[in-house]
């Protein structure tokens, strides 16, 4: 299958010598080209470490991460922003948004950064997809938790990245909100075909994913693929997440 993401043999140790810890230990994974894959394992396992790895926020200490056909592993700061910007769209739990700025202009944001005119037709289609064309005048302050991930969700994809990174994206909403927002996630990889990777803590977001990654100790050491919510979280049970 055609892989949008790739990790060959990558680890990331902090620090040095005696207070050196190990957050990944030589991962090898392939991210296929329009599949939902969810991150999960136990606290400190790497799953912030893998995503910011994969989304050249960080840099492996050793090993290679592609996407498509670029080698991040080598780049420099401002290649790697720029990268960032042009091919890769991130949704956080935090939202993120630009609290000055309306809906509409916070969505176009990543467009004005790169000097890019927003298409029209597109930025229509997303702005329905994500169930915000009434609101496009109002600022971030003036919607709820999930309509401010909507439109952290198409700020993310107005770009047509390559990739959506999302970093525990229904951590600050609540269990029905969160199953909006995941069911959007889901829509976006069917209905566009993004490629979407999220960390996630909860066996119930993992569950829309087509995949899930299990980390343990900076080692993927299983993985589930069409998961329910009960395979995740007997896993995660195994891998001591709960104890
Ligand atoms: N900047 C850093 N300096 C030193 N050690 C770090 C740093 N960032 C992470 N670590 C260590 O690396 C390991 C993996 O951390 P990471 O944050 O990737 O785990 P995680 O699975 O995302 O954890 P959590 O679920 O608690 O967010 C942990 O042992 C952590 O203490």
């Amino acid at each position: 299958m055609n892989n949008v993401v790739c990790l060959d043999a990558v680890s990331k140790v902090y620090g040095r010598g005696q207070s050196a810890v190990a957050a990944l230990r030589e991962v090898t994974v392939g991210i296929p080209k329009g599949s939902f894959t969810a991150v999960m394992g136990p606290s400190g396992s790497g799953k912030s470490t893998f995503l910011h790895c994969a989304a050249g926020l960080d840099k492996p200490t050793s090993g290679s991460v592609r996407l498509g056909d670029t080698e991040l592993s080598t780049m420099n700061e401002t290649q790697l922003t720029e990268l960032r910007r042009e091919r890769i769209g991130f949704v956080f739990q935090a939202f993120n948004l630009v609290p000055s700025l309306t809906v509409a202009q916070n969505i176009t944001l990543p467009l004005r950064l790169a000097g890019v005119r927003p298409e029209g037709a597109w930025l229509k289609e997303i702005v329905e997809r994500v169930g915000l064309a009434g609101r496009l005048g109002h600022r971030p302050a003036q919607l709820s938790g999930g309509q401010q991930q909507r439109v952290a969700i198409a700020r993310a994809l107005v770009a047509r990245p390559e990739v959506v990174f999302g970093d525990e994206p229904t951590g600050a909403l609540d269990m029905m909100t969160a199953r909006d927002v995941l069911t959007l996630l889901r829509e976006v990889v069917n209905a566009l075909g993004q490629t979407v990777l999220m960390v996630t803590h909860d066996p119930i977001a993992a569950s829309y994913a087509d995949t899930v990654l299990f980390l343990a100790d900076g080692r993927i050491v299983d993985s589930v693929t069409a998961p329910t919510v009960e395979a995740v979280a007997e896993r995660m049970t195994r891998l001591g997440a709960y104890v």
